[in-house]
Parts: structure tokens; sequence; C-alpha cells
């Protein structure tokens, strides 16, 4: 991959992927990060310098595994794919703010959504890296950190499902008001990546939009070590 990150991102089809939100609450993006980009992110999960601390899943019974959440500055492909993919998403959680009647904009930049993080005292990085091995798993969550989010994040799979390892899909549930959830299931490959959305996702009704809270999670992985990349654009608390 010769290009940039920022003409990677600029080239994908971001009225599909746009539409498919609106619709799903979720776009499953294309290979965007070549196997070297994948396998360098990957082989820094063990250097410590990087990160500002370390989660022992089962500790908190959040699951099995261990993640953990890099430092600022943020290493630079993390903070261009952060910056890139941003504003593209403003627009489509400002259209969802509006369709839900709810008195929120989203700026088009990054920096200006930080600013209003650290107003209220959201200074720490939210970017992870997620390490599972056979067992391991991710309990159904949200990753909302303080009262400053953003609606969208993002998540790169550095390593190759049926090669690398087995099981570890990642999972999504949407709860419909008074109805059954709604089960999604992605196993993506190496390089490609996820949006979905941090909390909940507009539905068109017969009475107008409503809402349906989505979490998301990673069923047990069965055999081998899988390493994600988790791209949440908030600053937490
Ligand atoms: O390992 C995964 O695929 C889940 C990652 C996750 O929970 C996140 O990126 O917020
Ligand atoms: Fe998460």
């Amino acid at each position: 991959m010769e290009s940039t990150i920022v003409q990677r991102i600029k080239s994908l089809d971001w009225s599909f992927h746009t539409n498919s939100l609106h619709e799903k609450g979720y776009t499953a993006l294309p290979k965007i990060l070549s196997a070297n980009e994948c396998d360098n992110l990957a082989a820094q999960y063990t250097q410590s310098d990087l990160y500002r601390s370390t989660v022992n899943m089962k500790r908190y019974q959040f699951g099995s595994g261990e993640y953990k959440y890099f430092k600022y500055p943020l290493p630079a492909i993390i903070d261009e794919l952060r910056q890139s993919i941003y504003p593209y998403l403003s627009a489509i959680a400002n259209d969802w703010m509006l369709r839900l009647g709810i008195h929120k904009a989203f700026p088009n930049h990054l920096g200006e959504l930080l600013e209003q993080c650290h107003q209220i005292g959201q200074h720490r990085p939210t970017p992870l890296i997620l390490n599972y091995n056979a067992g391991d798993w991710n309990a159904l969550h949200q990753d909302l950190y303080g009262e400053v989010y953003f609606p969208f994040q993002v998540v790169f799979f550095l390593t190759q499902a049926q090669v690398d390892y087995t099981g570890g899909e990642f999972i999504m549930v949407e709860n419909r008001p008074r109805m059954q959830s709604k089960p999604i299931v992605l196993q993506p490959n190496k390089g490609e990546a996820v949006i979905f959305t941090t909390n909940f996702h507009p539905v068109l009704g017969t009475k107008g939009y409503y809402r349906t809270t989505m979490r998301h999670g990673v069923s047990e992985v069965r055999s081998g070590n899988r390493i994600n990349l988790g791209i949440i654009f908030h600053d937490a608390q």
C-alpha cells in the first residue's frame, strides 16, 4: 500500500458506508492497513512506553484477555486514521442528532471535539490495542467514558481469522425497544475494519425515528492469538 492513510480513507466509498451506518448502525470497511502495518502495530503490543495503562479483563469481569490504552502522542498511523476518518463520521453523527431531536452538534474536526472533552476534564486518550489468546473473549459493552462522547468508533483487525486464530468473532447486539434483540456476527480479514455506533442507532418507525442501543464484544477465541486496534474518538475522564 503506497498511498497515505489520508488518501486511503478518502478513497473509500463513503456514500455506501454512510448508507450502511444509517441503515444498520455499522459498516464493514475493506482492507485499509497493509499486512506489514498490521504486524508492526501488533508487534508494538509489548512496547510498554507507548501505553498509559494495561487492563486485565478477567480482573474487572470484562471477559478474558488483556488490552492497553495508548498514551499521547499516539503513534502517527493511529493519529492519522483517527483524524482522517472523523470528519466523515461527524457529518453522520449530526444527522443522527437531528433525527432524534437531540440538541447536539459535533464539530467538523477532531481537534475541536477533543477540546470539548478537555474543557470538562476528559483528558486521557482512548485508542487501545486488545490481545486475546485461546479461551479469551470480550463481554458485550459500550465505550462511553464520560459526558462528552462521539457516537461512532472503529475497530481494525490486525490478525487473520482462520490463520492466526479461530473463533473470536466480532459481535454486536442491537437492543430494540419492546422487541427481541438483533445479533450481528462479523469476522473481518486482517487489515479490514468495522465502524459502528458507540451507543445508539436511530431507526425509522411509523412515528418517526426511535433509538436502538448497540453493544459490542468478542466471542471466545478457540485457538491462536487475535489482536485488534480500537479507535475511539473522545478522550476519557
Ligand atoms: O477486539 C475487538 O474486536 C473488540 C474491540 C473493542 O471492544 C473496541 O474496539 O472497543
Ligand atoms: Fe469496545
